[in-house]
């Protein structure tokens, strides 16, 4: 196929982690496209090299909640994937900015999709639509018909919830030139794999502690997790089969998730950080719970009090420990059955990937020095 045969695929927040990783997948393994359009607000220049004869990798630097900049991102694309968001449950920006991001800019999407003629939508939506709540309501090996009690205050899911209930609506409306659009919601549960960034402060964190990791939650937590590739593999697949079977997938979701081992948030971490001389201190929490809370609480008012001179946004809030202490692990074939999903990259390789990163890590050498470590270490 000379370039130019082909379809033209958007992906929204294509510079992102999830987004970068769906624009390699997608020039591996997507014979249709003659053109992947990276739509970001911070454009990553290495992606741009990634063009070959067959399919243009053309970045366009715009901002989703603009929509003129959508508009003319879309223009004569064939598809989108909408991954732009602003992921945020530490209070890095303002409520009012995830909304205007995660909610106005699916908006904006939508209203491109049918002004331009734009027939196929796959979004990136989040298992925390579902859940966990902070009422600590285990959501334990669950699917997308699973009952459970659905609790959002938080601006991130919340806008996220409101996001994919816009994108799910909106499959079967009329759009320009007479056609209807398609939409589907992938769910995500935590991604890892190579670029991660709170992969990377867990990793300088751990420096700081002489590459030891004081265990905080009970390892009988679980919390379910995807490798990156499979989730790009994902959002590739209900592409092109949304495409090929819209009345099966128009208006689903579909939780992502692989083979990756169900574990607590911190032992599934060790399974990366332990190749590079890492060690998780404690079978059980070193502190009891309520301390930590008390500790996520004093993070609250330091980030209340240190408002306006800088932004304190530390890991542990209130929310993060609520959520990192309820189990939310899922199992369902739905993805499976409707449109052929198995993961791409099994657990053992995956692993090994992400092994491989966090090691490029240490070798690169900015995370030792920034925490006075000799960089002469090298992981076992
Ligand atoms: N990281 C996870 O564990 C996880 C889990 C489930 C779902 N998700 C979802 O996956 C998607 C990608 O997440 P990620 O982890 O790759 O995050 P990320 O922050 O690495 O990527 C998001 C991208 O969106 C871009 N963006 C932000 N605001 C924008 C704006 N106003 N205009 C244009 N682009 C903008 C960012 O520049 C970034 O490149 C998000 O929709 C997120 O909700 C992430
Ligand atoms: C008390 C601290 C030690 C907790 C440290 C872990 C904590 C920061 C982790 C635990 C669970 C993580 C979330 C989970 O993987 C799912 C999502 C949904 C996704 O859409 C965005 C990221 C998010 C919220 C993870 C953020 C980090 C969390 C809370």
């Amino acid at each position: 196929m000379t370039a130019g045969s082909g379809q033209v695929y958007v992906v929204t927040g294509g510079c992102g982690f999830l987004g970068s990783h769906l624009v390699r997948m997608l020039l591996e393994h997507e014979k249709n496209i003659s053109e992947i359009r990276v739509f970001d607000l911070h454009l990553d220049e290495s992606l741009r090299t990634l063009s070959n004869d067959r399919v243009r990798v053309r970045l366009i630097s715009g901002d989703i909640s603009r929509l003129a900049d959508v508009q003319e991102a879309l223009h004569g694309s064939h598809l989108v994937i909408h991954t732009a968001s602003l992921v945020d449950v530490w209070g890095r920006v303002p409520a009012s900015k995830i909304t205007e991001v995660n909610v106005t800019g699916t908006e904006n999407v939508l209203q491109a999709c049918k002004e331009e003629g734009v027939q196929y939508l796959v979004y990136t939506s989040s298992m925390e639509v579902v859940g966990p709540n902070i009422h600590g309501d285990h959501f334990y090996r669950g699917n997308e018909d699973t009952e459970y009690r659905i609790y959002h205050k938080e601006p991130y899911p919340l806008s996220k919830a409101k996001a994919e209930k816009l994108v799910l609506e909106a499959n079967g409306i009329k759009i320009k030139g007479g056609k209807m659009l398609y939409t589907c919601s992938l769910r995500p549960t935590g991604i890892y794999g190579e670029g991660h960034e709170l992969m990377k402060q867990f990793h300088r964190q751990g420096l700081r502690t002489g590459r030891c990791v004081f265990r905080a939650l009970s390892p009988a937590i679980e919390h379910g997790r995807v490798y990156v590739g499979n989730v790009a593999w994902m959002h590739l697949l209900a592409a092109r089969q949304l495409q090929i079977h819209p009345s099966t997938l128009g208006g689903q979701v579909y939780f992502c998730y692989d083979s990756s081992p169900y574990k607590s948030y911190e032992d599934f971490n060790m399974e990366f950080l332990s190749a590079c001389g890492f060690k998780i201190i404690g079978s059980r929490p070193l502190v009891p719970y309520f301390l930590l809370y008390l500790l996520a609480l004093l993070n609250v008012l330091l980030q209340w009090v240190l408002h306006g001179f800088i932004t304190y946004a530390p890991i542990l809030n209130p929310y993060t420990l609520a959520v990192a202490s309820t189990t939310f692990t899922v199992q369902t074939d739905k993805a499976e059955k409707h449109f052929g999903y198995q993961p791409l990259y099994a657990w053992e390789e995956a692993k090994m990937r992400t092994i491989t990163w966090v090691k490029s890590l240490e070798v690169s050498g900015k995370d030792l020095k920034d925490v006075g470590e000799k960089s002469n270490y090298c992981c076992s």
